[in-house]
């Protein structure tokens, strides 16, 4: 499970500016708020607080750990890691059979002088340095890069973290996991492949957006702690970390009293084509999963309009009967394009390519998922009709969301899934800028960006989301939370947009079975 957890003693964390929300810095501002917070302090007092917040962290996580190995990098990061070093080798300095050493690949000539400072603490205080990994270590403390690695790692230095990320030993990341983009969760190891054994993260003095998508979490380990060095930073965030869901409010909706199903919103799902109208390829269950999401979500009425000629309709949805079925050509014929919030393209296949123009022309508030954003083809190839469509739907003052997961994203962006990884923060709002739109990148850390509006990454939702139909149920969520929203700006819009994306993540949170919970489970 994710925490982020101020080490002890730090005090509470500052407010953000929305309940649940904690800022991200990049390493552009990260780095202005260091040489800021470094102009008023002594010299080295920033290391100096990083080393020991390390030291702190990995006393309290392995207090039994006799032999400590730090992996120490040429930069300022490595210098963490040798303060620590020298902090730790006092504290066991009476254990018997202790050791800390150090492993610095780079060697020592080119340190800059915060971490050549540290690396002669450490000296003085007698840690020892070696030339061959610590392979008998019962901690290790991986120093190697933090802020400062932003193009391939090669040569000595991947075999360095091949090595460290091929160990079982317990590791502390010492403010990144080496070998992230500390900016978008990039890995720049050659290998996809997330490190091995039980690892934690202390991001220092900020935290970063890398951290919390693409390979942030996968690579960060169990926990991802922080340690602001004691430097209050009230700069504007790069992004938003999400890390509660606000949402759905159950209590609040019972507490209504005046209420009734109309003022809660309508949702109308189209999708779900039936074999018959796709080649013998029936994919009417992933409507199905957004229209019982977004009747469990609080949507007061839910219609799934199916891709299927209506003697294929099916009399109800026996797991939610209140889902009201009818075909997509009547409910896109009816009145309720203009009423509802529109979810449409869940399991649309090709049968919803018919219904693009239309979708666009005439759904104010308009979900796109899956095969609806497919249909639309790469909005950047410059005969594309869509932007046109786009800037008179913004015009309006009409909204649009859309959920792509990499694959989806890259075919919006002709570009291909490793460039949407490569940065996904910046994937999400080049699509949101290019059509105007709020956009949800889906996958680990998924990403909400809307044009002018700080992207949120949310922190929840794990590996157990990876299965089918689990996307479905999302469209549905969304669906119901914008259905129940009065605002409209972009920022509000995103912002609800981000809570339901938290409460999707909410959904696997307390899961406990060694099963993993099914797209059905999710919302049972
Ligand atoms: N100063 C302070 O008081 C504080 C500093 N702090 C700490 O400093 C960290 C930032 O330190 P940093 O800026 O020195 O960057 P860092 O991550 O050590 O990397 C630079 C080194 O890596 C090398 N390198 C990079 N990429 C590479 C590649 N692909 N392949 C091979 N080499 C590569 C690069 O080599 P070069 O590019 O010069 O050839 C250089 O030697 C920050 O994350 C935090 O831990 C905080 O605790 C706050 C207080
Ligand atoms: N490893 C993961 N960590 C967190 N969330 C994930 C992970 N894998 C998938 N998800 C989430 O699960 C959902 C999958 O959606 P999608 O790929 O569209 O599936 P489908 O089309 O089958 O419904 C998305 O919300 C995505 O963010």
């Amino acid at each position: 499970m994710l925490q982020i957890l101020p080490l002890p003693g730090d005090g509470p964390p500052r407010e953000a500016a929305r309940p649940g929300r904690r800022p991200l810095y990049g390493v552009a501002v990260s780095r202005a708020i260091e040489q800021r917070a470094a102009a008023t302090l002594p010299p080295h007092t920033l290391m100096q607080r990083a080393g020991m917040a390390v030291a702190r962290l990995a006393r309290a996580w392995q207090p039994h750990a006799r032999r400590v190995g730090v992996i120490a990098g040429a930069g300022n990061n490595g210098g963490d890691g040798w303060y620590a070093a020298a902090l730790l080798h006092r504290h066991l300095a009476d254990v018997p059979g202790a050791a800390v050493c150090v492993w610095a690949p780079g060697g020592v000539q080119r340190l800059p002088a915060d971490a050549r400072w540290a690396y002669e603490a450490a000296v003085a205080a007698g840690v020892r340095t070696v030339d061959t990994p610590p392979d008998d270590a019962e901690l290790l403390v991986d120093a190697v890069f933090g802020l400062g690695l932003a193009r391939p790692v090669e040569g000595v230095w991947r075999d360095t973290l091949r090595w460290l990320h091929a160990q079982a030993t317990p590791t502390l990341c010492v403010d990144l996991p080496s070998g992230l983009d500390a900016d978008t969760g990039r890995w720049w190891v050659d290998a996809p492949v997330a490190p091995r054994g039980d690892r934690l993260t202390l991001s220092l003095l900020t935290l970063k957006p890398g951290l919390f998508t693409g390979m942030g979490r996968a690579a960060a380990g169990e926990a991802i702690w922080f340690d602001d060095l004691g430097v209050p930073a009230d700069d504007a965030p790069t992004a938003w970390l999400q890390t509660t869901a606000a949402w759905p409010d159950g209590a609040a909706l019972r507490r209504a009293h005046a209420s009734h199903k109309g003022s809660r919103g309508d949702v109308l799902v189209i999708g779900g084509q039936s074999p018959g109208a796709g080649a013998g390829v029936g994919m009417g269950g992933a409507a199905l999963l957004a229209g019982r999401a977004a009747l469990r979500a609080g949507a007061g009425r839910v219609y799934v309009g199916l891709l299927a000629e209506a003697r294929d309709l099916p009399p109800c949805d026996p797991v939610q009967p209140a889902l009201m079925l009818r075909t997509a050509a009547a409910a896109l014929g009816s009145e309720l394009p203009q009423r509802a919030v529109v979810v449409a393209g869940c399991g649309g296949g090709d049968a919803i390519h018919a219904h693009l123009t239309d979708l666009l022309a005439r759904c104010p508030r308009l979900v796109l998922d899956a095969d609806a954003l497919n249909a639309l083809g790469p909005i950047a190839a410059p005969s594309a009709s869509c932007p046109d469509v786009w800037r008179e739907r913004h015009t309006r003052g009409w909204w649009t969301v859309l959920t792509p997961h990499p694959l989806e994203a890259a075919r919006l962006l002709g570009t291909d899934v490793a460039q949407v990884q490569a940065d996904r923060p910046g994937a999400a709002r080049t699509l949101a800028k290019r059509l105007n739109a709020t956009v949800v990148l889906k996958g680990s850390g998924s990403v909400t960006a809307a044009p002018g509006v700080t992207p949120i990454i949310n922190g929840g939702g794990d590996g157990a989301l990876a299965t089918a139909g689990t996307g479905d149920v999302l469209a549905g969520l969304i669906g119901a939370r914008l259905a129940a929203l009065d605002a409209t700006s972009p920022a509000d819009t995103a912002a609800a947009v981000a809570d339901a994306v938290a409460a999707h993540g909410d959904l696997v949170r307390h899961w406990t079975s060694p099963w993993p919970p099914t797209a059905t489970d999710l919302i049972a």
